[in-house]
Parts: structure tokens; C-alpha cells; sequence
């Protein structure tokens, strides 16, 4: 009999060992099958992205899914990244219903860190791992066109609807999914930097869950899974929700129990799953291996919203 390779583990410990491992892979299978060929939308958030070893778990997660026949297709983010250079530059930026207030000294800062720094940091992560994923930002080949965004909000005193200005943010108006196709089709797998064109050539910041939702409900996708920084959406009393319906979802945020950063990811959620997605999850990124676990245990975590 040979020696074992590792002295410290007998013959029986590493055939037991193996046995576990095989079982673990095996009972993967019926999710392979489920998922097999389908195309899963993953919104990597800038808070999760800030600890290596769950950036190389992501990584290593993303490479996976692609080596067992599955499409997947990342958004990522970057806010704490542009706060970073913001600061840097002096420039104070504030928050409207978790959306940048983006002037003209800002949205080429913004696009230099989303679509270079932070997109091609995304994209070495996953070819690190093995697979082959390539770094684009929303304006190429137009995948996402988008125009200002226009929010109202009521006037308390006066109750009059009022326009606020948030400066160069935008919202989707229409996706080219093409070059996602022919990067799909070549075997690649797109990264996303969540910067928009407008129809005469003009940037848009784009919140990265709202493009990540616009973009899994124009491909499809079987699976819109947005990793964020905590344990999914939470109720008053911090109590993890497993399952919302959009008209709680809508109560929620009316009420004030889901707010700030929480607000773009569940509208974001609903509208995939309205626009084509067939179920969208926000996911706790601080949990290693977050996208495995969802797509490949019953354990499953985080939130799940579904089309009704
Ligand atoms: N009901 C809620 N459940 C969970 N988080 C909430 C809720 N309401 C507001 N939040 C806030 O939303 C944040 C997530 O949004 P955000 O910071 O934009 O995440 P990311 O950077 O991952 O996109 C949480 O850290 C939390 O502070
Ligand atoms: C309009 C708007 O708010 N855009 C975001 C884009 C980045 C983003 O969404 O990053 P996270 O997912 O890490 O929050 C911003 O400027 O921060």
C-alpha cells in the first residue's frame, strides 16, 4: 500500500474525505441539470467586493458556473470604490433614495472607476480562476442606452409634485444584447461596468442593480442573483425575509422598513422578474461562496422575489 501524500491524514481518513467530496458533488446534480444552458445574471456589489478571500471565492464561483455549462453574466458595482476617488479629488457627493446625485465634475471620474479600474479588477478575479471573462462597459456596442433620470417627489407642505435633479444619473431605455450574445457565443463571459450611453453620445451613471436588473430581464435570464452586504431584506426587527411579494415589497419600501441602498435592489427585482427573469434573489456577498450555495444546495439563503 502506498504512503499517504499528506502524513498527517491516514489512507482511511483521505478515502473517507473522498467519499464526502463525491457526495457533495454529486448532490449538485439535479441543480446542473435545472440550470444547464441557462443564463444567470449576477450584480456584484461594491461592498462585497472589498475582502480577498470572498472576491477569489467570487471568482472561483463565476469560473464554476461556467465550466459546467451555465451562462453567467456579471454587473458589478463599485460605489465605495468611487467614494474612495471622490474623496480623493475633494469632491462631496450625496444620496437620493440610494442614487448618486452625479454632476459634471463627477460622471468621468465615475466612469474612469467603474469601467476601468474596477471593471477590469472584476475580470482578472474570474480569469484567475480559469475561465476566460472579458470587461465591457455598458456605452459598447450600446448595450445600455439610457436616458436622464426624472424623479418626483411630493412637496409636504405645498403636496405638490416637484422634479428633483440627480444630475447625470440614468435609467435603461432599451438594451443591445448582442454583444453579450457573441461574447456568450465565443465561450467568454461579460463583465459589466454599469455605465449607460444616451441617444446623442452622453454618460449615464446607472445604479448597478438597476442595470443588472434591466439587462437579466433582456436575456432571460433564469436567475437574477444580486450579492449585497448583508443578510437579504430584513424586516423591523432585522429578522431575515425569505420570500417577498411585490405588493409587500411595495408596503416596505412606502413604509420606510426598506430603504436607502435596499430600495434600487428590490425595485430591481421586481422589474426583472416583470420583465422576463423567472425569480430574483438578493444574496448576503459576505457569505463565501453566496452564488454556489444559492444555485446548487436546498439551503439556498438571502431573499427571494418571484414573478407572480
Ligand atoms: N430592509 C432592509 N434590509 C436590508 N438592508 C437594508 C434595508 N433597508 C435598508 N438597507 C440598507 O441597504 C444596504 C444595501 O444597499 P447598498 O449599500 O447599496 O449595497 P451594495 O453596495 O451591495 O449595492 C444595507 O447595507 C442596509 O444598510
Ligand atoms: C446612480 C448611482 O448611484 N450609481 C452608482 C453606481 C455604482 C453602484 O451602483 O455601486 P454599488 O452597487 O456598489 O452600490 C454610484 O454612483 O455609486
Amino acid at each position: 500500500m502506498s504512503a499517504p501524500i499528506d502524513p498527517g491524514i491516514s489512507d482511511v481518513d483521505a478515502a473517507e474525505k473522498g467519499q464526502q467530496q463525491a457526495a457533495i458533488l454529486a448532490s449538485a446534480l439535479p441543480f446542473l441539470r435545472r440550470y444547464a444552458g441557462d443564463t444567470i445574471v449576477v450584480k456584484y456589489g461594491g461592498h462585497a467586493m472589498g475582502v480577498d478571500h470572498l472576491s477569489n471565492a467570487f471568482g472561483r464561483d463565476i469560473a464554476l458556473l461556467k465550466l459546467v455549462g451555465i451562462n453567467p453574466i456579471v454587473v458589478h458595482g463599485g460605489g465605495p470604490q468611487i467614494n474612495a476617488m471622490l474623496k480623493q479629488l475633494n469632491i462631496q457627493s450625496t444620496f437620493i433614495d440610494g442614487l448618486r446625485v452625479t454632476d459634471q465634475s463627477m460622471i468621468d471620474v465615475i466612469e474612469m472607476v467603474l469601467s476601468g479600474s474596477v471593471n477590469k479588477q472584476v475580470a482578472n478575479l474570474i480569469n484567475r480562476a480559469g475561465a476566460l471573462a472579458v470587461g465591457i462597459s455598458g456605452k459598447d456596442g450600446s448595450l445600455l442606452q439610457a436616458r436622464k433620470l426624472v424623479r418626483t417627489v411630493k412637496d409636504p407642505d405645498s403636496g405638490q409634485e416637484r422634479e428633483l435633479n440627480l444630475g447625470f444619473v440614468g435609467e435603461p431605455t432599451k438594451i443591445d444584447p448582442r454583444v453579450l450574445y457573441s461574447l456568450l457565443g465565443s465561450g467568454l463571459i461579460p463583465v459589466i461596468a454599469p455605465v449607460g450611453v444616451g441617444e446623442h453620445g452622453e454618460t449615464y451613471n446607472i445604479n448597478a442593480d438597476t442595470a443588472a436588473g434591466a439587462i437579466a430581464g433582456s436575456v432571460n435570464a433564469s436567475r437574477l442573483l444580486m450579492l449585497t452586504d448583508v443578510a437579504g431584506v430584513l424586516d423591523e426587527n432585522g429578522v431575515l425575509i425569505p420570500e417577498l411579494t411585490a405588493n409587500e415589497a411595495r408596503r416596505r419600501i412606502a413604509d420606510g422598513s426598506i430603504s436607502g441602498g435596499m430600495i434600487p435592489k428590490v425595485e430591481t427585482c421586481l422589474a426583472a422578474v416583470r420583465a422576463g427573469a423567472k425569480a430574483a434573489v438578493i444574496l448576503d456577498g459576505r457569505v463565501p461562496h453566496a452564488c454556489l450555495l444559492e444555485l446548487f444546495t436546498r439551503a439556498g439563503s438571502g431573499t427571494l422575489i418571484k414573478a407572480e
